[in-house]
């Protein structure tokens, strides 16, 4: 069998079921991957780190949209919170949260941009983003508000670096919008059959099915392609 090639992998909606638990199957073909495998989320640093470490692999991972990088016991930033905090004060002074309730698990730990809850109003929000110099990008799990340059395919050459591979060798699965730099960026792009038609739009290739069924599928083209 050919080695696999180095692969880069979103969370949400490609890992997940639709309900955001990791779907157990993919978490051995992960470990089993014969290649560095480098998540790829919209999420808080801590969260693809712990699933690097619950699966048994190497703790590699581009969090928060490419706004930091965890590589070879290196943090590489690539955004920062100033303005994401200004936008979440404005939007909060127009009398709305950010919709994850006191605790705030979801920024809590984050440093590079902030989430929002999808039933929050997103032209309020856009709004003010745009004021600050940002964007919001709706990963179909939470609106993430950050810079334009910042995204996990301008973060993922600077791991590839650090992990001596060509960025272009790079197969990547993804299900929305902040993975389109992604797939720009990689050699091989696959969106599972639930991604967003900018995901679709971007990828090499669509597969019919969805969620963990969809990453299951891209694994099988990337072991044999056509
Ligand atoms: O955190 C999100 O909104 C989406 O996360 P993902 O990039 O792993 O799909
Ligand atoms: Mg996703």
């Amino acid at each position: 069998m050919a080695e696999d090639p180095p692969l880069a992998v979103d969370i949400d909606g490609t890992l997940s079921r639709e309900d955001r638990s990791i779907d157990s199957r993919v978490m051995d073909v992960l470990r089993e991957w014969d290649a560095p495998v480098v998540i790829a989320t919209g999420k808080a640093l801590p969260y693809p780190i712990a699933l690097c470490q619950f699966v048994g692999v190497e703790e590699c991972v581009v969090a928060e949209n490419g706004g930091v990088a965890y590589v070879d016991d290196e943090l590489v930033y690539f955004g920062d919170r100033r303005a994401a905090d200004q936008v979440a004060a404005e939007f909060e002074d127009a009398g709305h949260d950010l919709g994850w309730g006191d605790a705030d698990l979801t920024n809590r730990w984050r440093e590079t941009e902030l989430a929002v809850r999808r039933d929050r109003p997103l032209d309020v929000l856009s709004e003010i983003a745009e004021r600050h110099g940002l964007h919001v990008v709706d990963t179909g799990f939470a609106y993430h508000v950050k810079s334009d340059g910042m995204s996990k395919g301008d973060a993922l050459p600077a791991v590839a670096e650090r992990l001596g591979v060509d960025v272009a060798e790079f197969a990547a699965v993804g299900d929305s919008a902040n993975d389109v730099e992604l797939f720009e960026t990689v050699g091989e792009s696959y969106a599972v059959g639930n991604a967003d038609e900018h995901a679709k739009a971007a990828a090499g290739e669509v597969l019919a099915e969805t969620y963990g069924d969809g990453f299951l599928a891209a694994v099988e083209r990337i072991r044999s392609p056509q």
